[in-house]
């Protein structure tokens, strides 16, 4: 049993585990009593089989309570099984010693019962005894009365249920663990008192909890060190917030977070994510670029719940990331970067897992499985298993999954990595008609997919926001206008590039010369373009330019000057 570590999927998970599991245990336990019944051992056949349903229903619901109680101690399924059985297997060879020490009438000490397989054990010895016994009688459900042992003994299993699963549900929202966020130890009383409070409160930025905006108001001391690779929008951008002067309805709105990564191998702490602060609107997808390593994944995993932020974070749908996180669960959409699916579940069985676990009600969750189908032209393929679909219909599958129940906030992570281009334009096209009501935050290494589908665009590096802009305004401020490229022969690469840069104006730029491909920026000047072309056309054979173009500066170029130059600044810090 894998260890759940966060709350909302500990409770939300958790009743379908449990009812899965003793569904298991009553099978099995129901074939061990035929057998027995089978063989008439004088044990099953004369003890009162009333009585030994109940044991067997009551050792059932404890020995499931304590398994999930040892597994929300471990944070490997393994091991977890391995002590679990270990302890099992000791309490058996000391139940069966213990037997013979406390015979059937001598008093069995209570403290021993607490251990519930020791009073299984124990119950079952007495019962077995008094069926063969000639000096005792079979066990009759009339003798299940208080003062008798096996009642008393059957009494502990009992207590024990709630108290199992009531810690085993704490443990794993307190104890530390990679995925999740963890809560803090008085929580049960804490998050009850302030949902009080805001509940009777009136707020003014989307149901924000006012003291979490004060302590985010105070986080707003920024380091200047941190910011100083930010430009001038990301920095304005950091101002309308603070000031609050955006849309309250906005549904991610993202404050002065920063993650602290204790130092992998010896190395000492990293710092991920820098004062990062944002706000989106309804109906934009959110482009957010950046290199590897620029903390991408860090900011999404904190917005969702997966890792914890070193500091306050912000609000999603109105909620506060980090103290309701239940809420923010029911209201977001995660496409992975990798499709998490099982082999041998249909579409709609999928869709209909993520419609329950998210809260949709049974009466609605038929159509919101219909409605996520339709959206990405799955629904011929309702009744297929993931296995047998496509590199591109499992995609289409996963971000019907992100999409199902309309959540506020989307987020998708690389979604058409490594498809054909005609399966890439159908994605974008769901994903440009899916975010009309809500917010899509999309990441993506490919400048051509996030000029075709973003309105904004944050470019990340070294864990700071460098830019914040719409594409074209980034090009505006980045892409200086136009640019030139040329291939020639090895041995006339000098002389072509000589060439070409004394025709071109004051402010060009060299962006690439790899191999025998040399391009530049340059800006756009009256004239100009003509006047290039007709001269690189006449004189391209004595300079060795085998072939050549002219284009306007795309997204990709200004990612990469944007990137390389800011990110030699930051080398050096
Ligand atoms: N668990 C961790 N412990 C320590 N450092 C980490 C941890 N996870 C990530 N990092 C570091 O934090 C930085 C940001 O990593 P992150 O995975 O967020 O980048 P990214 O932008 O998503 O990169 P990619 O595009 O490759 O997925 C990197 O330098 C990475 O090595």
């Amino acid at each position: 049993m894998r260890k759940i570590h966060s709350w909302p999927i500990f409770c939300q998970t958790r009743p379908a585990q449990y009812i899965a599991f003793y569904i298991l245990y009553a099978i099995s336990a129901l074939v061990f009593l035929v057998i027995e019944g089978v063989f008439k051992l004088q044990f099953f056949s004369l003890t009162d089989s009333r009585v030994l349903a109940l044991l067997f229903f009551i050792w059932g619901h404890n020995q499931i309570a304590l398994s999930f109680f040892f597994a929300s101690l471990f944070n490997r399924s393994r091991t977890a099984l391995v002590i679990v059985f270990l302890l099992v297997l000791y309490s058996v060879l000391i139940s069966v010693s213990s037997n013979f020490i406390f015979e059937v009438g001598r008093e069995f000490p209570p403290w021993f019962l607490i251990w519930s397989p020791f009073a299984f054990y124990r119950a079952l010895g007495n019962l077995n005894m008094m069926s063969y016994s000639p000096k005792l009688l079979p066990y009759k459900m009339s003798n299940l009365t208080s003062g008798d042992e096996v009642f008393r003994i059957m009494i502990f299993p009992i207590v024990e249920i709630p108290v199992y699963l009531g810690v085993a549900a704490y443990l794993s929202a307190v104890l530390p663990s990679e995925f999740g966020v963890r809560r803090p130890w008085h929580f049960p009383i804490t998050e009850p008192l302030k949902a009080l409070q805001r509940s009777s409160h009136t707020t003014t930025n989307g149901g924000v909890d006012p003291k979490s905006e004060a302590s985010l108001a105070m986080a707003a001391a920024v380091n200047v060190d941190e910011t100083r690779f930010e430009d001038s929008d990301v920095k304005a951008e950091r101002a309308r917030i603070n000031n609050g002067q955006f849309d309250p309805k906005s549904p991610l709105i993202v404050k002065h977070m920063r993650k602290v990564y204790a130092g992998r191998g010896g190395a000492g702490p990293k710092l991920a994510v820098k004062d990062v602060t944002f706000a989106v609107e309804e109906g934009i997808v959110f482009g957010l670029l950046g290199p590897n390593g620029a903390g991408k994944t860090t900011l999404i995993s904190i917005l969702t719940g997966l890792y914890e932020a070193s500091t306050d974070t912000g609000t999603l749908a109105g909620f506060d990331v980090t103290a309701d996180t239940a809420e923010v669960y029911k209201r977001i959409g995660i496409c992975p970067q990798f499709d998490i699916l099982w082999d041998d579940l249909t579409v709609s069985e999928h869709l209909y897992f993520y419609a329950r676990l998210k809260g949709i009600s049974r009466p609605e969750e038929r159509e919101a499985v219909n409605i996520a189908m339709a959206n990405v032209a799955l629904t011929e393929f309702a009744n297929r298993l993931s296995k047998g679909l496509s590199g591109g219909e499992k995609r289409r599958l996963s971000i019907a999954i992100a999409l199902i129940g309309s959540p506020k906030v989307v987020f998708l992570d690389e979604p058409t990595t490594g498809l054909d281009p005609e399966v890439r334009r159908l994605i974008w096209n769901i994903v440009n008609n899916a975010k009309q009501d809500k917010t899509i935050v999309l990441t993506t290494h490919s400048m051509e997919e996030a000029e075709a589908l973003c309105q904004r665009i944050g470019i990340m590096a070294k864990g700071t926001l460098r830019c914040l802009a719409n594409p074209i305004r980034l090009k505006q401020l980045y892409g200086t206008g136009f640019r030139v490229y040329f291939n020639s022969l090895v041995d006339d690469t000098p002389r072509a590039s000589a060439f070409v840069e004394s025709l071109l104006p004051a402010g060009w730029k060299k962006v690439d010369d790899f191999a025998t491909n040399v391009s530049y920026e340059f800006p756009a000047i009256t004239g100009l373009l003509s006047n290039l072309f007709e001269k690189v056309e006449q004189r391209k054979a004595e300079n060795g330019i085998l072939d050549w173009g002219i284009g306007q500066t795309t997204l990709e170029d200004v990612f990469v000057s944007l990137i390389s130059e800011n990110d030699a600044n930051a080398d050096a810090e």
